[in-house]
């Protein structure tokens, strides 16, 4: 397996996040890591934690969408708040293992010293995709065959492809399905179903689809104003995609946020499923499409608690989110947003 751009943490680079005050524990005293950073797989094994965290701190595949880079930002802003997290009752950190994260900058410093023109710039990051996609669905599969859920911070929503990949060939190893393929829900402003045009963080589920990976897919809250004609047109004759989109839950009332997620829930219950939440979803959260009008934090974390109460999960992946961009927009709270949901995702899925 290639794992060349995984940077594994020891307990020491977990410790180095944690603010230790006397009489409290902080999550971050409580999680495990790897017990040998430099054989990932076999530490894997070892684990006894049921959640396994990891990072995708990369923008190359929203790049390779035309969009605006950034998201390479939340993850250590996200450490930053969720391993600060008080210990207790509600969520104790040891059934948590914060393994480490992808580091993918050598490819962006060899892409942007050597593309010139925005089109050999757009190549170049598509097929950079590629090598992305192998490493993240090597480590994703070794997660779900042994038997533990990813929790997988992006990122670019580029990544949801070789984490359906990974997850359907590792729940196979572990037989848990019959066949690699699994189902998804997505929380999201955009279907991410844009034609096989070289990988980029608009088409991952086209070619999680293509590719029989994935067998049934359902979105929540997209925006009528982003869903190029051509995608509508798919996804309708499509037995096996459904959507609800913003403008018929929240403007239109035709049913209500909660039965909308209970929709995509009952539609994906025969099989595992993956449960995306792209941020871009959430009104004002800084990400590479922010937008004004989206869904509300609550409705975020009330979608992430009826999933984690209600699918069979395969994976948790939350992508898009960004603390600054490249366009100078920043805000300090996107990592503190994904450390509620990771940690909603883990109180209700215990349960
Ligand atoms: N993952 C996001 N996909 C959106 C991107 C939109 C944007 O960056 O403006 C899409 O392809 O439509």
């Amino acid at each position: 397996m290639n794992l060349t751009h995984f940077k594994s943490y020891t307990k020491q680079d977990v410790l180095s996040f944690v603010k230790i005050r006397r009489f409290e524990t902080k999550l971050g005293e409580r999680v495990q890591v790897l017990n040998d950073p430099s054989a990932i797989v076999d530490s894997l094994k070892n684990l006894t934690a049921r959640y396994v965290v990891i990072g995708i701190p990369e923008d190359i595949g929203i790049q390779a969408n035309y969009g605006t880079a950034g998201t390479s930002t939340a993850w250590l802003s996200f450490l930053q708040s969720f391993l600060n997290i008080q210990s207790n009752d509600f969520l104790e950190g040891g059934e948590v293992a914060v393994i480490g994260h992808f580091d993918f900058g050598d490819i962006q410093f060899v892409i942007d010293k050597n593309a010139h023109t925005e089109e050999e710039k757009i190549e170049a990051y598509r097929h950079a995709v590629n090598a992305i996609d192998e490493e993240v669905e090597g480590l994703v599969k070794q997660i779900t065959a042994n038997n533990k859920i990813p929790i997988v911070i992006g990122g670019g929503h580029n990544n949801a492809y070789p984490i359906i990949k990974g997850s359907a060939k590792g729940l196979l190893q572990a037989q848990k399905i019959s066949l690699a393929q699994i189902n998804c829900v997505n929380l999201d402003a955009h279907t991410d179903y844009r034609p096989q045009e070289g990988r980029h963080s608009g088409n991952a589920f086209r070619y999680a689809e293509e590719d029989n990976f994935l067998q049934k897919y359902c979105i929540v809250g997209i925006h009528e104003n982003y869903l190029p004609q051509n995608v509508w047109v798919d996804i309708v004759n499509n037995p096996f995609i459904d959507c609800i989109t913003f403008e018929d839950i929240f403007i239109h009332e035709k049913r209500s946020f909660r039965q909308a997620v209970s929709h995509a829930i009952e539609f994906t219950e025969d099989n595992y499923a993956g449960i995306e939440l792209d941020l871009d979803s959430v009104e004002d959260v800084l990400s590479s499409a922010c937008s004004p009008s989206g869904v509300s934090v609550l409705n975020a974390r009330q979608y992430v608690n009826l999933c984690a109460a209600h699918v069979k999960a395969a994976y948790l992946h939350i992508c898009e989110g960004a603390t600054r961009l490249n366009n100078g927009k920043t805000n300090d709270s996107t990592g503190k947003l994904i450390s509620y949901l990771v940690s909603d995702f883990i109180k209700m899925h215990e349960v």
